[in-house]
């Protein structure tokens, strides 16, 4: 059973941010939501969390809608949104008690789990700083702490590792993992790498459509594209890059090393190597020869 979604739509003011995606979340684990801007990513999460309705469609937890189920629904819900308002004055423990009592805990559960959650996240020892004083990474994991107060069975991170160093990302990472073995974590971020080391299931959304779905190495293999190692002169290089996507340039010897996506061997001296998650998105969402491509 789980969380299902059924042709699921949102439109504003006639233009379908979100156009009839299906999906059913069956077992526990991390389904990285991938997209580029405006796919209709957070407006999917949202819906997902209650705070809009869909146009048509549906959203079911066990069978049941889950905006009739409300107050019931979100008891098992947590949800960090890309911004998430706290109060700067608030000390980390003081804000997430806080959290804990709007969420309906008693007084003392509420002490025992954020005592619990801030060891979760690593911030016991920084329990006492201001909101204000925090760094990105630090605001980051009391996000996912005010999310995860009420143990809930559905997760829903929106771009948690924007912004994060490496150290505080791959922690993050480690952090989400370690959720998803006893929930489901839907996670939409624009850091592949993220999506490929923790995610169980993956969705390409794009223009509010999910094209493409599966576990890594499925998705890898239902799209023709090969990658292409091509060692050339900088002018053979800047025609290439023109003609096709190119997911990395860089210098070599002397010579140009590109790495373009394409289903033919682009150029005779060629060398094959395995498609990754960034090469699947550009293969699906880049366009060859555009800004994104160029040159410094
Ligand atoms: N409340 C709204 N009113 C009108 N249009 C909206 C509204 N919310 C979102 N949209 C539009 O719907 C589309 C999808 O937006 P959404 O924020 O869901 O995309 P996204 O994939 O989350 O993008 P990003 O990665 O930039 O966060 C965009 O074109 C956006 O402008």
């Amino acid at each position: 059973m789980g969380l299902e979604i059924m042709d699921l739509t949102k439109e504003f003011h006639g233009f379908k941010a979100v156009n009839r995606v299906s999906f059913s979340f069956d077992n526990n684990g991390v389904y990285g939501l991938l997209g580029v801007n405006g796919a209709g990513k957070t407006t999917l999460m949202r819906m997902i969390c209650t705070l809009i309705h869909p146009t048509s469609g549906s959203i079911t937890y066990d069978g049941k809608d889950i905006f009739e189920l409300d107050g019931e629904y979100r008891k098992i819900l947590g949800y960090l949104p890309q911004e998430f308002g706290f109060y700067p004055e608030f000390t980390v423990v003081d804000y997430l008690r806080y959290i804990a009592s709007i969420k309906g805990l008693s007084q003392v559960a509420a002490r025992k789990k954020v005592d619990l959650v801030l060891r979760q996240v690593g911030m016991e020892k920084s329990k006492r700083i201001k909101m204000k004083k925090l760094s990105g990474g630090m605001k980051r994991r009391v996000g996912i702490a005010q999310a995860i107060l009420n143990d809930p069975q559905i997760l829903i991170l929106d771009e948690p590792t924007a912004g994060l160093d490496p150290n505080e990302r791959i922690r993050f990472r480690n952090l989400i993992s370690e959720l998803s073995q006893n929930r489901i974590v839907l996670l939409s971020t624009h850091i592949i790498s993220d999506i490929e080391s923790v995610a169980s299931r993956v969705f390409f959304m794009k223009d509010g459509e999910i094209t493409l779905s599966g576990r890594v190495e499925e998705i890898l293999g239902t799209v023709p594209a090969k990658v292409w190692i091509c060692e050339m002169t900088p002018e053979e290089a800047d025609r290439i890059q023109k003609q096709y996507s190119v997911s990395n340039r860089r210098l070599h010897q002397g010579s140009v090393e590109l790495r373009v996506i394409t289903e033919e061997r682009p150029v005779e001296n060629a060398r094959e190597e395995n498609l990754t998650l960034e090469d699947l998105f550009l293969y699906v969402f880049g366009e060859k020869g555009d800004d994104t491509n160029g040159e410094i």
